[in-house]
């Protein structure tokens, strides 16, 4: 089996050429997409989300080589998701981010074709069906991740918790422990969302993700911001700045979007 050409965000690997190994990147299910109003229905049948998360313990906050990622224990005093749109328990797997180059363009998801300066990804899987992320994160009701815009604005102070800790992982698979994250903060105030059926934004592409994406964006600092932008990727085997790792939106083929709000 010839050995997979490892993907990414530039012009030889990035989003354009995925599907010559992952198909399924032209399927009727993926994500992200463009929430625009005239394709979103006000649904008054649609619960408020109920998240039952607590301060994490002890985590790893290591880069994959495209982003950072906080990995949860989901075995001891997981953070769970339930509600929304969802039927079932959701547990907290993992969070990441998607940023671009300059604090325009960086989110994956849009609205109305604006874009933000970055977006975090809180991943879920469906605990109440299966009995681990790898079995889950195939299932077409596998996975639930909130997204989350961010815009440059004042200081985020939990967010910082992650941030101040960047400069110390810009080699790729370096790690780091990160306790005392409690996610709760890391949503904004207001409970509006959008809601839809999509896939993960990276390969392998699985069209297994329930998406729910808030309305309100979070604010960072420009330095926080620059903390992010400032990631180093040995991926390619040279040592350089990663320039962008979100993906564009892709086709809704007919699907409905659902809003919490009017
Ligand atoms: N960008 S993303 O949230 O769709 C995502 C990416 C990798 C693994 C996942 F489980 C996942 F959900
Ligand atoms: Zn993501």
């Amino acid at each position: 089996m010839a050995e997979q050409p490892s993907w990414g965000y530039s012009k030889a690997n990035g989003p354009y050429t995925w599907v010559s190994h992952f198909p399924i990147a032209q399927g009727s299910r993926q994500s992200p997409v463009d929430l625009r109003s005239s394709d979103t229905r006000f649904d008054a049948k649609l619960q408020p989300l109920n998240y039952h998360y607590m301060p994490t313990s002890s985590r790893i906050l290591n880069n994959n080589g495209f982003s950072f990622k906080l990995s949860f224990d989901d075995s001891s005093d997981p953070c769970v998701l339930s509600g929304g749109p969802l039927d079932g328990h959701f547990r907290m797997n993992q969070l990441h981010m998607h940023w671009g180059c300059d604090e325009h363009a960086g989110s994956e998801h849009s609205v109305d074709g604006n874009t933000y300066a970055a977006e975090l990804h809180m991943v879920h899987w469906n605990s109440s069906k299966y009995s681990n992320m790898q079995q889950a994160v195939a299932q077409p009701d596998g996975l639930a991740v909130i997204g989350v815009f961010i815009q440059v604005g004042a200081e985020h102070k939990e967010l910082k918790k992650i941030t101040d800790l960047l400069p110390m992982i810009t080699q790729q698979d370096s790690k780091i422990e990160l306790s005392g994250l409690n996610p709760l903060l890391l949503l904004p105030c207001s409970p509006a969302y959008w809601t839809y059926l999509g896939s993960l934004t990276t390969p392998p592409l699985y069209e297994s993700v329930t998406w729910i994406v808030m309305k309100e964006p979070l604010s960072i600092s420009s330095q926080q911001l620059e903390a992010i932008q400032s990631l180093y990727s040995l991926r390619s085997g040279k040592h350089e700045r990663l320039l962008n790792n979100y993906r564009p939106p892709q086709l809704l083929a007919g699907r409905e979007i659902r809003a919490s709000f009017k």
